[in-house]
């Protein structure tokens, strides 16, 4: 499998470290890189062995059968149909896009026509194979996340010195309001209630110095309660370790004959 990546920062470097430097990707290399600064993107070409381009479009002219996006969701705005309409497969980091509905729907046409996919890590939080379980007979009735952060993990800073609660409500609401940092939630609703019906509580805590994300759900099923407690990313505290991991993991995955869950 030939890779594209789009956005080189703290998922990106992890990317091709593991698959390029480490070969935790079996058939798979990283062969094409698009990074905002041309001497980032030729430094770290020249590090972990491969071609750095100058735009999107150019990249998306090369070989690659599947790009990954590991930038923002504005750039996954700006990018993300033109690698499915060019024909290739496309991983999304900044899952947080598909909060809007229109965008949504159009990428999901040019899959269709073009026969291509669109892949959605679990990021940084589990329980997602559950949730669908329970959607298959629409038996899942309500699903809430609550992401305890340490502040300086979110954008109130070191200005939060004791527990705040930053957010209650939608992930709807709360993606428009953190983009950076919840987009767990809306692959939650994505696999869920859909972000109207997904709530969300984001909690500042100076006192925790991991990403803690609590899944609660009830159904048809019986009930989910799941906590996982992130380390950080070392160059980037919002990002939670796990995120990487399970980019990483999704790529393993799309290779293999026998799919688990
Ligand atoms: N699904 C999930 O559970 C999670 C998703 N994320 C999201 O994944 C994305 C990547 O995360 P990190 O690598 O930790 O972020 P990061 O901030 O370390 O790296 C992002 C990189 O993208 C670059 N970039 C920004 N705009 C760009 C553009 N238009 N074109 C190309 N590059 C561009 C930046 O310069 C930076 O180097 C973010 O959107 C983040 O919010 C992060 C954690 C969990
Ligand atoms: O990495 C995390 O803990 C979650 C995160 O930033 C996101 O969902 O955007």
């Amino acid at each position: 499998m030939k890779l594209g990546l789009i956005g080189c920062g703290n998922i990106g470097k992890f990317l091709l470290q593991a698959i390029n430097n480490d070969g935790l990707l079996p058939g798979g290399r990283i062969v094409a890189i698009y990074a905002r600064r041309e001497e980032v993107a030729a430094q770290l070409a020249e590090e972990f062995r491969t071609q750095p381009y100058r735009d999107v479009d150019e990249l998306l002219k090369s070989d690659v059968d599947l790009v990954i996006e590991a930038a923002t969701i504005e750039a996954a705005e700006e990018y993300a149909l033109k690698v499915l309409k060019s024909g290739k497969d496309l991983l999304l980091s900044s899952i947080g896009v598909m909060a809007n509905s229109a965008f949504e729907e159009q990428s999901n046409q040019i899959c269709k026509l073009n026969n291509v996919n669109i892949l959605l890590p679990s990021g940084a939080i589990g329980g997602l194979d559950v949730l669908k379980s329970a959607k298959a007979v629409n038996g899942l009735e309500s699903v809430c996340i609550t992401t305890r952060k340490p502040p300086n993990a979110l954008p109130a800073g070191s200005s939060v010195t004791e527990e705040t609660v930053l957010f209650e409500g939608t992930a709807a609401e709360a993606i428009k309001q953190f983009p950076r940092n919840i987009n767990v939630a809306i692959v939650l609703s994505m696999a869920g209630l859909g972000s109207e019906k997904t709530k969300v509580k984001i909690i500042a805590d100076p006192n925790v110095l991991k990403n803690n994300h609590l899944i609660e759900a009830s159904g048809s099923f019986g009930k989910l309660k799941l906590e996982v407690e992130n380390d950080p990313m070392p160059n980037n505290p919002k990002t939670s370790y796990l995120a990487a991991l399970s980019v990483l993991a999704t790529l393993q995955n799309k290779e293999k004959s026998v799919q688990i869950g």
